[in-house]
Parts: C-alpha cells; structure tokens; sequence
C-alpha cells in the first residue's frame, strides 16, 4: 500500500504521519521517543527567544527624550531586565540544539510575502527545520550513544544543562502578567504557533525529561522536499505487511516535487487545516489561508494522475476552529460568501459541503470521497480515524483484485 500525504504547510500532513506509526507500528514509534527530545526543546527555546526578541526590541531600542515623552511605550520594569539578562544563554541553547540537529536556516519570506512580523525576527520563524528525512533522528542517536563524538561533540548535554538551569526563569518569564500585556500589544500570540510548548516549560526543560507521545504530537518541525517512510505494521490484521507513506513539504516553493509522487499510489490523504480561514499564508502574505487550500485541493482533485487512488479529506484542527468562533471570531467576516450561523456545526457543515461540491466538479470520474473532520494532535480521535481510512482502502483494494 502507498499513501500520499498532502496539503499546504502546517496543515498537519507530519502529524498524520506520527499518528499513523502510534497507531500501526507503536513499538517502533516508542523506540524513537527519546529522540524527539531535543526538537521539542528547540521548538521551546524558540519561542523563549521570540519573547526576548520582543523585550529587547522595546527596551533597547535608543529613543531620543520627546519620542520617549510621546511614546506609550512601557519603560523597561527592573524585573525584565534581569530576566533578560539571566536568560541571555538560552540563544546559546538555540545554537547548540541546530548544531546537535543539523537544523537548516529557514528561508526568511520574500519581500514580496508581506511585512515581516516579529515571529520573522532577527532569529529567524519558529519553525525547525531539519534534513529532510530521518537524517536527524540517526545524527541524535549517535550524539545520545557518544556525546564525546562528532562536529556536535557535547552539544545535546551542554544545550539540556543550560536549559535545566534557565528553568525557574522560563516560568516566571512565560507567566509575567506585563509580558503577557506586552506580547499582546504586539500581536505575537505564541499559544497559536505551532510547537507551542512554554506551558510545559517545566517538564520540557527538566534534566530528566521524557517526551510523551502527545509532545510528540506536538512538536514541530517543517518537511522539504518529499520524504519517504516504509511502517512495517505491527497490528493484528497486517502484521508483517509494509506500508509506504510519503510525506511532502506543503510550502508554495515545495509543491512541484510532489507530481513525480502521483503515479502508482493508492490513497491520498489531503488535510485542511480549517482553523486558518482568518490566516495568511507565511510564504505569502496577500493570500488566505482557507482560499489557497480549497485552490489546492481543486488542482488535486482535477489530476488524471490521482484518478485512480482513494480519496480521504481530513477537515483538520477542528479545535482550534472551535476555540476560534467561542471567542467571537466571525467567519462570516473572512468568508464574505458564508451567510450561517457562526456555530462550529453550522461553519463545519458549509466546509465539508464546499469541499465535496469542488471534489465532483472536477475529478476526471466518478469517485467516492471519505472525509473526516479531526484533531490531529487527539491520539483517541486519530485511533478510531485510522480505522475507517484502512478500512476504506483495504477493502476498496480488495474488492478491485477480486474483480480482477
Ligand atoms: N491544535 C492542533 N494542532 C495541530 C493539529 N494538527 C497539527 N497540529 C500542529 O500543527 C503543527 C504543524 O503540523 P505539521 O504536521 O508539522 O504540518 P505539515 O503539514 O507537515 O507542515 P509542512 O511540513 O510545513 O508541510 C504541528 O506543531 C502540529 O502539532 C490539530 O488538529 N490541532
Ligand atoms: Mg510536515
């Protein structure tokens, strides 16, 4: 069997794929859980480092005595300052972890995508991201079984000692009332990132830290170019059977590596992440996020290539959706056609219905369409999924060799 994930970036495609290994091959999937370690601890220095990217772009940058008397900016609290100050090893921890990872720059956004945010700053998105493949997973056991060796001698043990130590500041830094205040006025809303983890920073930066499979789940780290993974299943019914997932970078700049991919696969997974329909594309900023995924999958929909392979829509990050129209945001507002209620069942309804009206417009023939709307990040939810999308390939598969 081979599958194809796809969809735009941060669409979940990778954390299909995790759920995936959790649920048909889970003893290898908790062999590797250790090695996600540092990608979590990266993901989370990150984000300590937008926060002080944040502080010292208030604080120091020099403003003359009026501006300073016109400006409504807060002065620099003593507490900060200190906090800065004490937490200044963590861009080394930054460093170290990349290093230990071979992480590869993120490509800064073209000029034309837009203005760059503060998340864009001078350290760069919080995205990780890494050697395409399992590349990095073989570099970190080998650092785990020598850290006397390599280019990356020490890197991981020195990274975990420092964050051991910034610990206590994490914390008190994360739950700063005027840090929250200040994060706020400037739109940097780090809970929403994907590889969020300063709620957990007491656990994540702990000497003794064990990643969970839900901090697996979590953890982000970006995918180029196409990566193949061959899941020798462990469940009862295909013990011993071997599936090929491939797994793309959904990037505007990746999208062409993907076409070689269509030929000869059974099923494509397309996720949606439908949270986005207030968001723009990093890569560019004019264009939603909602309206570049229903354009994507149109394209997918219309491949000759794709005519023959199952069809599995995942409507994915429903709670973030749902979060989203709690608090008030309309969906009315950025979906200027949409005229009903602003309730999750009402907004989920109208998605499904628009996906499945482009899926028979233009598929080359007749096709039957499974979708789902899903957590991906829910192990509970993913388990009963999977079941359906096996179910659904398996046994279409079966029913065309018997035919046959
Ligand atoms: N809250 C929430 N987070 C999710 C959900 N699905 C995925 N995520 C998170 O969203 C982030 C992006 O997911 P990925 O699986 O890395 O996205 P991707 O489609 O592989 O992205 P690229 O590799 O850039 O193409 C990760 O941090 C995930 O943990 C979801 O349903 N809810
Ligand atoms: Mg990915």
């Amino acid at each position: 069997m081979r599958m194809l994930l796809l969809g735009q970036a941060e669409s979940g495609k990778s954390t299909m794929l995790k759920n995936f290994q959790l649920h048909f091959a889970p003893k290898a999937f908790h062999t590797e859980v250790e090695l996600w370690r540092p990608v979590i601890q990266l993901n989370l220095v990150r984000s300590v480092n937008v926060i002080l990217n944040v502080l010292s772009s208030i604080h120091d940058t020099p403003v003359d005595a009026a501006s300073r008397r016109a400006s409504t900016r807060p002065l620099s609290p003593d507490g900060h300052r200190l906090l800065r100050m004490r937490l200044a090893p963590i861009r080394q921890v930054e460093l170290s972890l990349n290093k230990a990872l071979s992480a590869v720059p993120v490509e800064q956004p073209p000029a034309s995508a837009g203005p760059a945010t503060l998340l864009d700053g001078p350290y760069g998105p919080l995205d990780v991201c890494v050697r395409s493949g399992s590349e990095w997973k073989t570099r970190v056991q080998e650092q785990m079984l020598f850290p006397g060796r390599g280019a990356a001698r020490g890197e991981l043990v020195n990274a975990a000692r420092i964050l051991e130590a910034c610990r206590e500041d994490i914390i008190a830094l994360w739950e700063d009332s005027s840090v929250q205040a200040t994060l706020r006025t400037h739109g940097v809303q780090l809970q929403n990132q994907p590889g969020f983890f300063l709620d957990q920073a007491a656990r994540v930066a702990a000497h003794d830290y064990t990643p969970t499979e839900e901090d697996i789940l979590k953890a982000r780290i970006r995918t180029t170019g196409v990566e193949e993974y061959r899941v020798e299943m462990e469940t009862a019914t295909e013990k011993g059977e071997a599936w090929t997932l491939y797994d793309v970078g959904g990037h505007r700049g990746q999208r062409a590596a993907w076409a070689p991919y269509f030929d000869d696969v059974n099923a494509i997974v397309f996720l949606c992440p439908i949270a986005g329909f207030d968001q723009v594309l990093s890569e560019d900023k004019s264009v939603n996020r909602l309206r570049d995924s229903m354009k994507l999958w149109k394209t997918i929909c219309k491949s000759k290539a794709l005519a023959n392979a199952k069809f599995i829509l995942l409507l994915n990050k429903c709670d973030i959706l749902k979060a989203k129209l709690d608090s008030g945001v309309k969906f009315s507002d950025y979906v200027t056609v949409y005229e009903g209620g602003n309730t999750f069942e009402d907004v989920t309804s109208y998605l499904k219905r628009s996906f499945q009206i482009i899926h028979k417009e233009y598929s080359p023939r007749k096709r039957e369409l499974h979708v789902h709307f899903t957590c991906a990040i829910d192990t509970s939810m993913m388990s009963v999924v999977l079941t359906s999308i096996r179910e659904f390939i398996v046994m279409d598969t079966l029913k065309e060799l018997t035919l046959v």
